[in-house]
């Protein structure tokens, strides 16, 4: 039993109806497509259940680091926390790329809402984990044609 980009929003917006305080929108197809791609670990274009459960404990663990940021329940979280709630969640990252994900994922008021917030740390896990995917020796360089790196970076 798989799951496709389609049911999986289906699946994450009826569970975001129960929880209303996250005022969130919903997740678009494309935001869902992209996690498929980036939990798609076996290349069948969905998830299946191991796929799915472990995207489903991440998005658990992420929106109670999401809650605990949104202390005023805006349903969105600003810049600033976002970098601690980035730390929070186990990812090193350097200033320029917390400037880099405030550009890509904060709306104009400089706040990043859940379903941008959940997918930009979708991006991140998928991209540390295809990342060391490749470093098969563990020294944090690895070597890429420029087809390799299409492949890591357009199925995402
Ligand atoms: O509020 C809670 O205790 C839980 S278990 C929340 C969630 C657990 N999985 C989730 C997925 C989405 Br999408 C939104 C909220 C949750
Ligand atoms: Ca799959």
């Amino acid at each position: 039993m798989e799951i496709s980009a389609d049911e999986l929003q289906n699946v994450l917006n009826n569970v975001l109806k129960k929880h209303q305080d996250l005022k969130t929108k919903g997740f678009a197809l494309e935001s869902c497509r992209s996690m498929i791609a980036l939990m798609d670990t076996d290349g069948s274009g969905k998830i299946n259940l191991d796929e799915f459960r472990h995207l489903w404990n991440k998005i658990k663990s992420w929106q109670t680091i999401f809650r605990h940021y949104d202390t005023d329940q805006s349903g969105t979280i600003n810049s600033y926390e976002m970098r601690n709630a980035v730390k929070d969640a186990g990812f090193h990252l350097n200033n320029q790329l917390y400037d880099i994900i405030t550009m890509r994922y904060a709306d104009r008021n400089m706040n990043i809402q859940f379903d941008s917030f959940i997918c930009c740390f979708v991006r991140l896990e998928g991209m540390f984990r295809a990342f060391h995917a490749f470093d098969k020796d563990g020294d944090g360089i690895i070597k890429l044609n420029v087809l390799e790196w299409l492949q890591l970076t357009m199925y995402a």
